[in-house]
């Protein structure tokens, strides 16, 4: 297939270069670039997913802590947790992982993440970075998939891109990563009137759902971009994969957008060790 997009390559390629500063890092200090990953509740996809994280880290060369919370945990312990990590010199990032249970206030606990340590691109600080195209670390998906575009060769400036989701760490700062490149960004979410109408109109598509097989293939107008970001169980993506080939590229899942999210989670952890140093 040609209009295949895979992430892998490019992931390779982007923890390739993480490592070799992690080493150098590692040459110049004596210590790792440190991930701590937090994880509330015991969900098991959640669990997969950090475990994946952490056994990237390692391979790597980057050092991982993780700290996992019982789900009746409440906000003020969360975010004392977090805080803690903010304030221990051997972390250099944190990662929180979403969505945590539903009584905690998530932006609260998000915002305990000291702005130097938010790799995972979460907090306010990273947001308002990323609309202003100001990039001190970006949210990791909506990052990955900006360097699928670019390396793909995809032109976003001018082009109308379609963002079905507005989730805090997906849709709503892709959408602001493709504005800050000039794209016409619609955010389309559960509430939108006509959204098969809207998609239609879409050269690029982000498919931020959360449903297997939500988009349907005739709501992608032919040569359209396709990004499917939807982790959903069974490893299935948000776009009906089949119905869409149709499209000028698609990425698949697995092997498109989840690599990617992985590559640049460890390359930013890298650049804030080294940020470290130099502050
Ligand atoms: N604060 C926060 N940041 C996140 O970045 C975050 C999160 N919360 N919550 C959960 C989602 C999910 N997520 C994935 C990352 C990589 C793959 C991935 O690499 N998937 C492989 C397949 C994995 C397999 O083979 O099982 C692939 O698509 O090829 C999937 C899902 C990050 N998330």
């Amino acid at each position: 297939m040609t209009n295949l997009m895979p992430g892998t390559e490019l992931a390779r390629a982007i923890v390739q270069r993480a490592s070799e500063k992690a080493a150098d890092y590692t040459a110049r200090t004596g210590r790792k670039p440190c991930l701590a990953t937090v994880i509330v509740g015991d969900d098991p996809a959640s669990v997969t997913y950090v475990r994946m994280k952490q056994n990237r880290s390692h391979k790597a060369g980057l050092e991982s802590r993780h700290v996992a919370l019982p789900s009746e945990t409440t906000t003020e312990e969360l975010v004392a947790k977090i805080r803690e990590l903010s304030d221990d010199p051997e972390v250099h990032g944190i990662l929180l992982q979403h969505p945590v249970p539903g009584h905690i206030d998530e932006r609260a606990a998000f915002e305990a993440i000291a702005p130097h340590k938010d790799v995972d691109g979460v907090t306010m600080h990273s947001f308002a970075g990323m609309s202003f195209g100001h990039n001190e670390f970006v949210s990791c998906t909506p990052g990955g998939i900006i360097r699928l575009l670019d390396a793909y060769g995809v032109e976003i400036a001018g082009k109308h891109a379609v963002v079905i989701g507005r989730s805090p760490i997906l849709g709503k700062p892709a959408a602001m990563l493709l504005l800050a490149r000039d794209a016409t960004v619609t955010i389309c979410h559960s509430k939108t009137a006509d959204l098969p109408e809207i998609v239609r109109t879409a050269d690029i598509v982000v498919a931020a759902v959360g449903k297997a097989r939500f988009v349907q293939g005739e709501w992608i107008k032919p040569g359209a971009v396709v990004i499917d970001a939807g982790y959903n169980e069974g490893n299935v993506g948000d776009v009906d994969f089949d119905k869409a080939q149709h499209a000028g590229l698609i990425t698949p899942v697995p092997g498109g957008v989840g690599p990617t999210t992985i590559a640049v989670l460890l390359e930013q952890t890298v650049a804030a060790a080294w940020r470290e140093l130099d502050a």
